[in-house]
């Protein structure tokens, strides 16, 4: 090999190896997966391959409340460390993972609420904020409940059903109900649509497989080459929505409808400078990106863990059949009525903290001036997420049965004690960027759960493994 050749080859491999030095020395301090010190490609693989909630757990068992996932990323079990993290004074950024979670469609990034940056994030909160707020929860009522007759109607006579399929299909059609007080029929026809509810999954798959690895994520799935090569056609979700959005245009009481299209364009005309007619698409696809698996999901997890937990069930039953006696609950039950219900309450937080639905972390970046996380100082453009399934079986804060499904723990706990165990779950997230759905979400499991209690006699048929996610 000529001399010019070997030296070019000797300052490259110098030139990696002071990055790979510079890069492990950045945050030496504090400890984690050997291979995690100098790749991003350990938090890929660990993300790609089952258990990888659980093993964060483990590492944090091993480790303490930090651990290193990668050159530039730390995962914290502190709870205190969540009033920090997710800070609104200043609110921390985002961190480069969320990029995953941007769907592309017809070779443009459709600009979702969960995507957003800070900027573009606030101005949206003015305009369609209102459609989430607690004033407007009761307008979805109705929406709510045309759904649920639906779920009820179509599982009515069926002595064995996959209820996670079910609630996919009824979280979905409940969703589009909210949105444009239409049906997308999946629980009339007990199938997907149009392959809506697949792309909508496929979204959130993808983002847990590429949310480690952005940079590649761009080269390799998003940037124009690769859509051009690909061919990436516009999503079903985007057909549905622009097909539903552009018909409410059209009508003279656009603004008239309970739903939130109607909140969204009213929203938009009255701040069009903040938030673009094209972007309101985006918004509504990613509210019902969002909202639909999330519920489905912890709502499967619920029916499972009460199967599993006959004490818990009977206990939850008796709470419905006193309320139903006392003329205290409705078949059809109403949200004044179910969200004081103390048991119900509980049931569904455990099945939350137990069952995070987004688990894989919610990282944001360190504000340039540094921050003290868990005692130890950490630079300025770290990115720092809490490890949910971690905290959430904090025993400090849960106690020490924290990997087992009590739900007495929230009813039985003092009020100062509970607030703390409410500041420290992060199932909705936290801070600025926490759930916009929140509320909805309460609503709609809420309604559902009890009334899903009255109406069957649910129990497991056939043995399934999801508790083998919870570490031992
Ligand atoms: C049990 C049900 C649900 C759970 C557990 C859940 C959980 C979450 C979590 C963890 C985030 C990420 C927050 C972050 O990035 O820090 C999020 C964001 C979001 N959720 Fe939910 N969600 C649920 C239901 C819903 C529903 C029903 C809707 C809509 C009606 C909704 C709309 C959204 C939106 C728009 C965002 C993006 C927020 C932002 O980036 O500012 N979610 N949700």
């Amino acid at each position: 090999m000529p001399a010019a050749a070997l030296s070019t080859l000797a300052i490259g491999c110098l030139i990696l190896l002071v990055r790979l030095l510079t890069s492990y020395l950045r945050l030496w301090n504090i400890p984690g997966p050997f291979a995690a010190k100098f790749t991003d490609l350990w938090r890929c693989r660990s993300q790609n391959t089952p258990g990888h909630a659980s093993r964060l757990v483990t590492l944090h068992q091993k480790y303490g409340k930090l651990v290193r996932l990668g050159p530039n990323h730390i995962s914290t079990s502190d709870p205190a460390s969540i009033p920090i993290v997710y800070s609104t004074k200043p609110t921390w950024l985002k961190g480069p993972s969320y990029y995953g979670a941007i769907p592309v469609s017809n070779n443009r990034a459709v600009p979702t609420i969960i995507g957003m940056n800070e900027a573009q994030h606030t101005a949206v909160r003015k305009s369609v904020g209102r459609a989430f707020t607690t004033s407007t929860l009761l307008d979805y009522e109705d929406s709510i409940e045309a759904t649920c007759k639906r779920l009820i109607e179509a599982l009515a006579g069926r002595a064995e059903v996959d209820i996670g399929e079910w609630l996919q299909y009824f979280a979905m059609d409940m969703l589009i109900q909210i949105a444009f007080s239409d049906s997308l029929g999946m629980l009339a026809e007990g199938k997907d649509i149009d392959g809506t509810l697949a792309a909508v999954m496929a979204r959130f798959d993808h983002w847990g497989h590429w949310g480690a690895v952005p940079s590649i994520d761009y080269m390799w799935n998003k940037s124009r080459l690769a859509t051009a090569l690909r061919g990436v056609s516009d999503s079903p979700l985007a057909r549905v929505a622009l097909e539903k959005l552009e018909a409410r245009k059209k009508t003279t009481d656009k603004f008239v409808y309970k739903d939130l299209c109607s909140k969204f364009l009213e929203g938009q005309s009255k701040y069009p400078e903040l938030v673009r007619q094209d972007e309101i698409l985006g918004i509504i696809m990613s509210t019902i990106g969002a909202g639909a698996d999330t519920t489905a999901g912890t709502l499967t997890y619920t029916l499972y863990l009460l199967s599993k937990h006959p004490g818990a069930k009977k206990k939850l039953q008796q709470e419905i059949e006193e309320n139903l006696a006392a003329g205290k609950l409705s078949l059809q039950p109403k949200w004044a009525e179910v969200h004081r219900m103390p048991y119900l309450d509980a049931v569904l937080k455990e099945s939350m903290r137990l069952f995070p639905v987004a688990s894989w972390g919610l990282d944001r970046v360190v504000p340039p001036s540094g921050a003290t996380i868990a005692g130890v100082f950490i630079p300025g453009g770290t990115i720092v997420g809490c490890q949910i399934d971690a905290i959430h079986l904090d025993a400090e804060v849960y106690g020490t049965d924290a990997t087992a499904f009590r739900p007495e723990r929230w009813t039985e706990a003092s009020e100062e004690h509970r607030r703390y165990m409410d500041r420290s779950f992060l199932a909705f997230s936290a801070g600025k960027r926490t759930c916009t759905g929140v509320h909805i979400a309460w609503l709609e499991m809420k309604k559902t759960l009890p009334l899903l209690m009255i109406s069957f006699d649910v129990s497991e048929t056939r043995s399934s493994s999801c508790l083998e996610r919870l570490p031992k």
